[in-house]
């Protein structure tokens, strides 16, 4: 696991577009070997898809070979509705419908937003629940028939969730309906007339559909987020900290402004710094041969902005082959320690 830490929100988002184009790139996506991308909605993203955009049209990216595959949807809104994922992707992230999939979370009764206390629509809500674990199995198959998800950008939500892995989601969860809690419904209000007016419910990839994507970035923002990433990257693997689970994937990036960041214990700091040095300094000391499998057989490779300036790539998530000297990757290492304000950006955590 990485957590890169940056001043700003928009250097946080700069970074996180940066690692979604190197990804692509390095990738080399064409008609018949289309890279997967999954997409995350929220206030989080929104700058990261206006860079995006931004370098599709200065040509440095191209979404053509992109098939994109969202986490989340809610249940009850329309497509057209302005609050809904189907919406809000289209607002925010130019691909062709054909290459984008969202889980469908429109009613197929007239409900425009189930409350879940209202008893006249409980037998709609039933029938409902049926066709949405339909259309959620049908995801998972999607997904499955796609090759999997090539990289999976996220949010976090300030209670830890992830996608709408509300706490208490099992690890081994796939694509279901699922119930919204108070801290989500509350947070979520801001973009709704009233609180009343947000859906209770959402359609979500599962913990175990995640868990499943070959690379993950998750981007925070604002101090709201501190205590859920401290949480995500400091405590156990935790069912009250969805996130958390994350610790056991073997590609995670964390990317955090400053603000989120800033949760973290001064001593788990001081120690990611001495990991990130002796690791460092470990690389240093190693043969050449040794590093030369140390790297081969990585499918976490340690620093991304080496892979952005890497001559040469070929094959797909972590099976780079680099023409570079390896001693050029390693020395990477410490230029990500030195970008962070407090010295700590790039820092590796334990166990890596
Ligand atoms: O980016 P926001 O709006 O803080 O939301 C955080 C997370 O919450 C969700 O919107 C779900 O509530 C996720 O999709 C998102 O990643």
């Amino acid at each position: 696991m990485h957590l890169q830490t940056f001043s700003t929100p928009e250097e946080a988002s700069e970074a996180v577009a940066n690692l979604i184009i190197s990804r692509i790139n390095a990738f080399g996506p064409t008609q018949h070997h289309k890279f997967v991308l999954g997409l995350p909605t929220g206030g989080t993203p929104t700058r990261v898809y206006e860079i995006l955009a931004e370098r599709c049209e200065a040509s440095e990216i191209s979404f053509e070979h992109v098939i994109s595959v969202n986490l989340d949807e809610y249940v009850g809104l329309p497509p057209t509705h302005e609050q809904s994922y189907h919406h809000f992707m289209e607002e925010h992230f130019d691909i062709p419908p054909s290459q984008t999939h969202i889980l469908p979370g429109v009613p197929i009764h007239p409900i425009q937003i189930i409350t879940g206390t209202d008893p006249s629509a409980a037998s709609e809500w039933e029938s409902d629940l049926k066709a949405h674990q339909v259309s959620c199995a049908a995801y998972e198959a999607l997904i499955t028939y796609l090759g999997g998800i090539n990289l999976l950008f996220m949010g976090i939500g300030a209670n830890g969730h992830i996608g709408f892995n509300e706490p208490g989601s099992s690890f081994e969860s796939r694509t279901r309906v699922v119930a919204l809690n108070e801290g989500t419904w509350e947070a979520n209000a801001r973009f709704f007339e009233d609180k009343s007016r947000v859906p209770t419910h959402a359609l979500s990839m599962g913990l175990g559909t995640i868990l499943d994507a070959q690379e993950i970035i998750v981007l925070a923002l604002g101090s709201n987020k501190a205590e859920a990433i401290r949480r995500a990257v400091e405590d156990g693997i935790n069912h009250m900290t969805p996130a958390s689970v994350l610790q056991q994937h073997e590609r995670v990036t964390f990317v955090a402004d400053s603000s989120a960041a800033s949760g973290r214990k001064e001593d788990t700091k001081e120690h990611l710094k001495l990991q990130s040095q002796s690791q460092s300094h470990s690389m240093h000391l190693a043969s050449h041969g040794a590093a030369k499998s140390l790297i081969t057989n990585s499918t976490n490779p340690p620093i991304d902005a080496a892979i952005d300036t890497c001559t040469s790539t070929t094959g797909d998530h972590g099976q780079r082959t680099n023409a570079r000297p390896i001693v050029t990757l390693l020395a990477k290492g410490e230029v990500l320690l030195d970008h962070s304000e407090e010295g700590d950006e790039g820092d590796s955590l334990p166990g890596l």
